[in-house]
This record gives structure tokens, sequence and C-alpha cells, in this order.
């Protein structure tokens, strides 16, 4: 494609230096790096959105002050977009843009499975773009965010997706290859979490306690499990061994998950996430 002009002056931001970013496509992840941009510092002014339905936008506009625009306005004035639809409506949405978008502005994608060559293809030849995977836990400052260049984009690119992910959680840089991997691991990754506490909270149940109690009992495990996992600086084999007394009860439970292949499944299901994300890449799979 040719290169578009900039028809309108761009915003200007309320901090000199600070980027102008648009969130299109506000949906849960969309909506929660927005608030987490907000907590993070960034005006509302120099935060825009879009949003495809008006009950949409008005909820947007009351949670967070910020005034949404079409996808072609926020195009226009922003010096970063970030979108955050459904790689099914992708396509779509890149053929809506393409017009507006110059070769200044910095496209960030956080669709699951939508490489950086196809947002390339739809835009403007030279167009810097990143394909970024983060994670709900940006909405509480511990998200995970995992960032690959297109072919375009520079190392100044990259420090700005950085700054915008990072100030939401941690941020990893890898090669785009390993992005679908990622989005199994990572992206879809506190899913699989919150299923295991669901399904405790459950034997908690069949173990006769009341289920606040049980969520509260698992919850609470989960958190000291993680910052163990996190800040001990020991293996989880061996902090998993440091529960297993010797003719105890946590040998018992790990004897049953075993034999029931929870090991098995759990990579048979992250496998089925990393090629459904490949299956995605093109955005017109249902
Ligand atoms: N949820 C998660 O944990 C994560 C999701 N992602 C990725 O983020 C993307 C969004 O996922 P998620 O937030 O769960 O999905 P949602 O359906 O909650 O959000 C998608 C949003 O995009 C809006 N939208 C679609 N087309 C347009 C358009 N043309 N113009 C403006 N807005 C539009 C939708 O509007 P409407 O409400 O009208 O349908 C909706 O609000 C996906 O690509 C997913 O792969 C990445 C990491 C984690
Ligand atoms: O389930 C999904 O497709 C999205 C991408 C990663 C997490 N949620």
């Amino acid at each position: 494609m040719t290169k578009p002009s900039k028809p309108n002056p761009p915003h200007q931001p309320t901090k000199p230096n600070q980027k102008v970013v648009a969130v299109l496509g506000t949906g849960k992840i969309g909506e929660a790096l927005l608030s987490g941009m907000i907590r993070s510092g960034r005006a509302p002014a120099d935060l825009l959105v879009t949003a495809r339905r008006q009950e949409r936008a008005d909820e947007l506009r009351t949670r967070y002050g910020v005034e949404p625009l079409t996808n072609a306005e926020a195009a226009k004035r922003a010096d970063i977009l970030i979108l955050a639809c459904k790689p099914q409506d992708m396509a779509s949405l890149l053929a809506e843009l393409a017009p507006h978008v110059s070769t200044d502005t910095l496209v960030i994608s956080a669709a699951a499975g939508i490489t950086t060559a196809f947002i390339e293809e739809h835009l403007a030849a030279a167009t810097p773009v990143i394909r970024v995977m983060p994670n709900t836990p940006v909405l509480v400052d511990e998200g995970m965010s995992v960032i690959s260049a297109g072919s375009h984009a520079t190392a100044a690119d990259l420090a700005h997706a950085e700054d915008v992910f990072g100030a939401v959680g941690k941020t990893l840089r890898v090669p785009e290859t390993q992005q679908d991997a990622c989005t199994a691991l990572s992206g879809s990754g506190p899913a699989y979490f919150y299923f295991l506490v669901e399904a405790m909270t459950d034997a908690g149940i069949l173990l006769g306690l009341p289920r606040d109690k049980a969520h509260d009992l698992i919850v609470q495990a989960a958190i000291g499990a993680a910052v163990m996992l996190r800040d001990s600086g020991e293996h989880p084999v061996k902090l998993r061994e440091n529960v297993t007394s010797p003719a105890g009860t946590t040998i018992n439970a790990i004897r049953e998950l075993e034999n029931h292949g929870v090991r098995a499944a759990l990579i048979a299901a992250l496998e089925a996430a990393r090629d459904r994300s490949r299956e995605l890449a093109t955005g017109n799979n249902t």
C-alpha cells in the first residue's frame, strides 16, 4: 500500500515526550490495559479508545473519563495503536484503519495468532508493527507481556512497547516464532490456575468444608506457592518435595494425580492451545 499522510495535527499529549496511545477494541484485555495505563500515571487525555457499540462507549467514558472515538479518528491522532479485537475481527479492523495509519505510527497487536506479517500486509509499507501477548493479571500490575518485533519495528519501537506494557507487569522479548507457544503458556496461563482453584474448591466441598472457607484456603495456598516459586530460588521439584513427607498425606494425592494423567493432560492442553494460536494466524478461523 502507498503511505498515507497524517491529515490531522497529532493529539497534543499532556506531558512532554508522552506518547498518545489508543486502544482499539476495548473488551476484556483492552479495558485491562486501559485501566493499567491510567493507574501507571498516564492521563486519560493521553489515552484514546474505540468501541463499536454506543453502550460500551458510554461505559468506558463513565469508568475512565476517556472520550471514545471512531477507529479512523484514533488512528489519525495516536502515536501508538494497540489492536485488541479478536483475531477473527482483525482483517476488517485493519481494512478500516489502513487509509489513516501513517508510517510514524507504531501498531501493536495483542491478538492471539495474528502475525506481524499479516498486519504489515494490510498497512502501508514500512509501518512499524509489534506483536504482544499480554495476560489478564495486567489488571493487578502482575501481567506478563511477551513482545516480538515485526520487520520494520526499531529498538525505539520495542522500548515504547515495553514502556506501555511494563507499567502493568513484566515483559519478555521473544522471537516471533515462539509467540504461539508463549500464548499457550502465558496468555492463556491464568485460566489454567483458575480452573485448578475451582476444581480444588470442589474437592474441599466433597471433604465437608464450606465453600467460602475452601476457596480461601486454596487461594492462599496458591498465593503462598506462587510467591515461593518466584522468590525462593528453588526448583519446583524441590519445593514439592519439601511438602511431601514420607508416608504422609501429600504423596497419596500426588499418586492420584499421576494415576489420572494430570501431567500428560497439562502437556496436551498447552499443545492444543499452541495449535489453536497457529490456526488463528490468518484471522479467518471461526
Ligand atoms: N482475554 C485475554 O486474557 C487475552 C486476550 N488477548 C487477545 O486480545 C484480543 C481481545 O480478546 P478479549 O478482550 O478477550 O475479547 P473481547 O471480545 O472482550 O474484546 C474484543 C473487543 O473488540 C471490540 N471490537 C471488535 N471489532 C472492533 C472494531 N472494528 N472496532 C472497535 N472495536 C471492535 C469488541 O467490541 P464488541 O464489544 O462490540 O464485540 C470487543 O469489545 C483477542 O485478540 C485475544 O486473542 C490477548 C491476551 C490475553
Ligand atoms: O483465549 C484466547 O484466545 C485469548 C488469548 C490468550 C488468552 N485469551
